[in-house]
């Protein structure tokens, strides 16, 4: 059958650029075959200039949509989680067995993609103790590979002590939306000579922590391409302009299924929304008008002799 006539993809990020024969799942799989994404792997795509591509997912479906795209280097399970999933008004009223049992789900529908997670707001401040007792807890129980931590020098020794143990940290620096209190919303940050130094200064710090890679959100884009030719390590930007080594986007935005705060950064690449709709207006109407389900092709039956007999005896 043609559709399962192996594809070839070009993933340059696995050694010298070559083809690689990437048998597509049967339909039931819904799932494509890479690699698994390395820590080396996005220092190689770095090396190469080839952007990486990180998308958040919040629970299986997400996740396998993620999955099924060998193109997708990164699944973030975010605390956007909070907003677009569950609700809440902010990230910071999020908690770590919420992050937990959504990232067990995102987990099993993960295959090629480096898995990374928030940690939410409180898991990761009262105690560098605490906080490893957290981080484990989500490596252990929810599968992720790699924890994700907003903030500054103030969270470098807990990045130096989770390396340690080999659990890989994300730095996220800029707009943090953990802080939005503090800072009095979401703004764009560095846009001042001493943000832009204080930020570039902490950027290296963390690096120097030992996180693998930063996420940098909300920045002006000549500070995202400084910060990016200033690291070792792989930028991914979220506002941050087209020269960080890599992007991410919250799903929702990227689909069109996010009605809140649309930032200035985001991009819709699909109407999902609208899809969804339209999909809920047919299966209601089909209901309202009795054309679902169709006695035929979706209904049961039973033997005529039997039901005959059900008949009789129920008399
Ligand atoms: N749907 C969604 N997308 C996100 O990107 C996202 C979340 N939720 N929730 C958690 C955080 C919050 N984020 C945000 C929220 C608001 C802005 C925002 O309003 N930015 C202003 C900047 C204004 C300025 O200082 O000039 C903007 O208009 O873009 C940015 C990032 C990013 N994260
Ligand atoms: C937008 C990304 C970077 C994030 O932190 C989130 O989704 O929570
Ligand atoms: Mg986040």
């Amino acid at each position: 059958m043609s559709c399962l006539r192996p594809k070839r993809f070009a993933l340059s990020a696995l050694g010298q650029r070559r083809w690689m024969s990437v048998r597509p799942a049967k339909e039931s799989e819904g799932v494509a075959k890479r690699e698994k994404v390395t820590i080396q792997t996005l220092q190689l795509l770095r090396a190469r200039k080839e952007p990486i591509t990180m998308l958040t997912a919040y629970d299986y479906p997400t996740a396998l949509a993620s999955s099924a795209n060998p193109a997708i280097d990164i699944t973030l399970v975010g605390d956007s989680l909070a907003q677009v999933c569950l609700g809440l008004k902010s990230t910071t009223q999020l908690t770590l067995d919420q992050m937990i049992h959504h990232a067990s789900a995102v987990a099993r529908g993960t295959t090629h993609p480096l898995l990374v997670a928030d940690m939410p707001f409180g898991s990761y401040h009262a105690s560098v103790d605490a906080a490893i007792d957290n981080a484990v807890r989500l490596v252990r129980e929810a599968q992720v590979e790699a924890v994700k931590l907003e903030g500054g020098e103030e969270i470098a020794e807990l990045v130096h002590r989770l390396c340690s143990f080999g659990i890989p940290v994300m730095a996220h620096v800029g707009l943090l939306p953990q802080r939005h209190v503090a800072a009095s919303g979401y703004k764009v940050q560095g846009r001042t000579v001493d943000a832009a130094k204080a930020l570039m200064r902490t950027a290296k710090i963390l690096e120097e922590a030992g996180a693998f890679s930063m996420v940098v959100e909300a920045v002006p884009k000549q500070l995202g391409q400084f910060i990016t030719d200033n690291l070792r390590i792989p930028t991914i930007g979220i506002g941050a302009g087209p020269a960080t080594s890599g992007q991410v986007l919250v799903w929702d935005d990227a689909m069109g299924t996010w009605n809140g705060h649309k930032a200035k950064f985001v991009r819709r690449f699909a109407n999902l929304q609208s899809v969804r709709d339209d999909g809920v207006r047919a299966y209601a109407q089909a209901v309202k008008d009795g054309s679902f389900p169709d006695p035929q092709r979706e209904s049961y039956t039973i033997d005529q002799d039997e039901w005959a007999r059900f008949l009789e005896e129920m008399k």
